[in-house]
């Protein structure tokens, strides 16, 4: 692999039975992959012995070097520096040392004026700007990682955000797709996600370090807070692939917290260490065939047997994220009479081992990788242990989940979003149409303005929120949050759609079909509804945003 090369060595290896190509210094032997090369064995012949960067550009992106370097490199010219890559400055440069340069305004543009009312903001806030980060691609992330203040971020979230996106750029990103196809996540990737940490942190409170001797590498448990949480979730969502993340944090963001917050604390004990280590699966099982937003109507029975010590289950469950890898299912049963309503419902903690629980994958649009399950339950006998929260008290559980699950559904979108934004604006800056790159149509930057007013907008209102529900009770924040995060769910699956549907325009032809260069905009677009329909449909979400928040209006003292 280290082998050092002339150009002249490399131009000897240009026949089809020894074929080398050079891509950015880096030397390829492309003799055995060309008959497997999606894009044809001619055109590799072409550039055989040749520096054919500027082609491979053209057709591909970053993640398919990082896929196939191992297998193909076979060294670099002898030309390359080796020396690290050049690090962003420790600091933005100050302004006025670039004397040279004048900022040229274009129409429109309004150039900020250094002032002192700007200076003392920043010494009234005590903070400073964290080091850029990233491609520094403005609006494809963050303001933050592009050296904007920010209330909200500290050294521990920037060193929590390296950690996850090495991660994901070297083990997960260049491999979605495949496992998009395949239908699953490789095992020792959840597992990783216990190992690592993270599914520990992922629950919407402290860090659990009583049933967990795994700790998150950059980020010490008494440290963590709601903001962390957030990052693991955004940086794991540039994958861009809503099946590779509800695979790892779907279920398991869901069904543990109910467990961990309302479950009998020797059952917690029993499953909980396996659970953190990502060695056992969770996950929610609420939504019927008959029952989806309309909770309260569910009908899977609980009965409760004579001796009162177990529950005798029977019903089916639907659409259930990850089912059919789980072993434990937080699951909605009736147990007070069929016209009880929301009234009867508990929340019970199904084991799989207990027998009678049966699951099977369901075809669905999108979400491929995420294991969207049907579930049938069969006379499951459940000790009364297992009862999670107070028996008929178990709305009461469900609902202090969905500001958690709506946030998290949230934090994907607006990441999604983004990913469509990037893509679309770095293929924009290569594509030439009618003489001219994408990037310079007019057309094209009002479709990527449009993208990224949205997703900067949202995500202004989704840091807000976080950091309210920082603030509060957990209850408090049901109620009082309750409203304004549905209406944000409601406002990031629309700039989620949005985005999909404007950066596939973008893309055109190479979106409509799968992989290559519009690979994720056809994935992302796929998985659209499986973000607008479930944990609250848009019309569902945009109502309670308005009732909720006019009731505890009222018990503010609202004048209207
Ligand atoms: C290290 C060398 C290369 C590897 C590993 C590679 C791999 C791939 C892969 C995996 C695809 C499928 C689409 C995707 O996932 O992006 C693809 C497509 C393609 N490749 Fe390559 N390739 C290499 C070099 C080249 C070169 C040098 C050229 C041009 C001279 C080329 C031209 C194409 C074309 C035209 C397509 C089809 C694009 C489309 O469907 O729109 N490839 N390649």
């Amino acid at each position: 692999m280290s082998k050092s090369f002339s150009a002249a060595d490399v131009a000897s290896h240009n026949k089809p039975d020894n074929l080398y190509i050079i891509v950015d210094e880096d030397v390829y032997d492309l003799t055995t992959f060309q008959d497997e090369h999606p894009g044809g064995k001619k055109i590799l012949t072409r550039v055989a012995g040749k520096d054919a960067s500027k082609q491979f550009w053209k057709y591909h992106n970053d993640g398919i070097l990082k896929k196939y370097k191992a297998k193909l490199q076979v060294g670099s010219l002898d030309t390359k520096k080796s020396a690290a890559p050049p690090t962003p400055p420790a600091t933005p440069p100050p302004a006025e040392k670039k004397e040279a340069v004048k900022p040229q305004a274009e129409s429109g543009t309004v150039v900020p004026m250094p002032s002192k009312s700007a200076k003392e903001v920043v010494d009234h806030t005590q903070e400073e700007a964290l080091d850029p980060y990233g491609d520094l691609i403005p609006f494809a992330d963050p303001s933050w990682y592009q050296g904007f203040h920010s209330p909200y971020f500290n050294e521990s979230h920037a060193a929590l955000r390296e950690e996850v996106r090495d991660w994901v750029s070297e083990k997960i990103e260049p491999f979605v797709g495949e496992w998009e196809e395949a239908r699953k996540v490789p095992d020792e990737i959840y597992k990783e996600m216990g190992t690592r940490g993270y599914l520990a942190g992922l629950m919407g409170m402290h860090y659990p370090t009583e049933y967990t001797d795994n700790r998150i590498k950059s980020v010490a448990p008494e440290k963590w807070d709601l903001f962390h949480e957030m990052l693991v979730t955004d940086e794991l969502s540039r994958a861009g692939s809503g099946g590779f993340v509800w695979n790892v944090i779907g279920g398991f963001g869901i069904g543990c917290p109910p467990l961990v917050k309302f479950g009998k604390k020797e059952v917690v004990k029993r499953v909980l260490p396996e659970i953190l280590n990502g060695d056992k699966r969770i996950c929610l099982a609420i939504t019927e065939p008959d029952a989806g937003s309309d909770v309260a109507n569910l009908s899977c029975e609980a009965k409760l047997t004579p001796d009162g010590k177990h529950y005798i289950v029977n019903g089916e469950k639907k659409w259930i994220t990850n089912g059919v890898w789980c072993d434990y299912f937080s699951t909605a049963v009736r147990t007070g009479t069929p016209e009880s309503g929301a009234a009867g419902v508990s929340m019970l903690l199904i084991e799989r081992s207990m027998g009678g629980v049966s699951t099977r994958k369901m075809d669905c649009q999108g979400v491929w990788s995420s294991g969207t399950t049907y579930i049938t339950f069969e006379d499951v006998k459940v000790p009364v242990e297992n009862l999670i929260g107070k028996e008929n008290q178990g709305f009461k559980v469900i609902m202090t989940n969905f500001n958690h699950e709506r946030i998290g559904i949230i934090i994907q979108c607006l990441r999604f979003s983004r990913v469509c934004y990037e893509e679309s604006i770095k293929y924009a800056h290569k594509r030439r149409t009618f003489g001219k790159k994408l990037i310079e149509h007019p057309v094209i930057r009002l479709k990527l303005a449009h993208m990224a007013r949205q997703i900067e907008a949202s995500y202004a209102w989704l840091e807000s929120l976080i950091h309210q529900i920082s603030h509060m009770p957990e209850q408090l924040a049901m109620l009082r949050l309750g409203g304004p995060i549905a209406g944000l769910k409601a406002q990031a699956t629309v700039t989620f759609e949005f985005c999909a549907r404007e950066a596939s325009q973008i893309f055109g032809g190479l979106s409509y079909s799968r992989g290559g260069q519009g690979g994720k905009v056809e994935r992302l677009y796929r998985d659209v509804r499986a973000y607008a329909i479930p944990g609250g449909s848009e019309e569902i979400m945009l109502d309670l945003s308005i009732r909720q928040s006019l009731r505890v209006g009222k018990v503010m003292g609202m004048k209207l």
